[in-house]
């Protein structure tokens, strides 16, 4: 599934790239602040909330909410930030990050399989503060590459990793927040065990977050006691019986 995304994404980055070229869009871009390194740099813990509503392998996820919605409950109950889709395959919608600045102040994460130095300009133009870079999809001279490309315009990269063979990829980087996801990519199951299996690998400079399959806080306390600052969290969240309450379960508000 993951080969097939990303064969997709290539053409329609192509596309793109005709209707407004690289060169365009270098010339249209505001620098970013890094914001999301700013945020997690400051809190002892970060929720990144996702605005899920569809995922590849289990179809719709959330049916009564809009984007907009989540990511103004996300804010009212504690999020550090929020993830945003931006990818046909989760429902979603490059010009949904403007949409959801307007209305939050939170740091939002573009969350697209990045593949092409294009998609870097094109994140900030469209109003990201951070990209995720996805480990397994790219070279370990391309990650170098887009890291520094987003460094100059000052927008954040998430590195995802699944593997040690990513974690020793991304440790020879600067990067400085790395997601170690729970998913397995063959068949799509989660399992929190995966960060702790893969944590020791990692830098203990870097600001360090555990992605999906994160349901409850005894899923946190377990990660929080191995030197992880934050969770990325997307159908724990939207599926929940009340999603204000689920959104400060998570960020760790106090009094909960
Ligand atoms: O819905 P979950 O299990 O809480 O997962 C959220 C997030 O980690 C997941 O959406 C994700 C992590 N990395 C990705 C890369 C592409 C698409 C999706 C993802």
């Amino acid at each position: 599934m993951l080969d097939a995304i990303v064969a997709k994404k290539k053409i329609t980055v192509e596309q793109e790239k005709k209707y407004l070229s690289l060169k365009e869009i270098q010339k249209d871009i505001s620098f970013g602040k890094f914001a999301l390194s700013k945020v997690m740099r400051n809190s002892p813990w970060s929720l990144i909330a996702e605005c899920k509503l569809q995922s590849p392998s289990k179809g719709r996820l959330c049916t009564n909410y809009t984007v907009l919605e989540l990511a103004k409950i996300y804010e009212k109950n504690g999020a550090m930030a929020l993830s945003i889709h931006t990818d046909e395959h989760f429902l979603g919608n490059l010009a949904d990050i403007a949409l959801v600045k307007e209305i939050t102040k939170l740091p939002v994460l573009r969350k697209d399989f990045i593949i092409d130095e294009y998609q870097i300009y094109q994140s900030r133009r469209a109003g990201a503060d951070a990209i995720l870079l996805i480990a397994r999809i790219l070279s370990p001279a391309q990650l170098k590459e887009y890291l520094h490309m987003a460094w100059e315009i000052g927008v954040d990269c998430l590195v995802e990793v699944h593997d040690e063979k990513d974690i020793n990829a991304v440790n020879d980087t600067r990067a400085e927040l790395i997601g170690i996801n729970n998913r397995n990519l063959k068949n799509f199951t989660t399992d929190v065990q995966n960060t702790l299996d893969l944590v020791k690998y990692c830098d203990r400079n870097r600001t360090i977050i555990s992605e999906s399959g994160i349901k409850n806080r005894e899923d946190i306390e377990r990660v929080k006691k191995h030197f992880i600052r934050g969770v990325l969290v997307g159908e724990g969240l939207v599926k929940a019986a009340n999603i204000a309450a689920k959104t400060r379960e998570l960020s760790l508000v106090k009094g909960f």
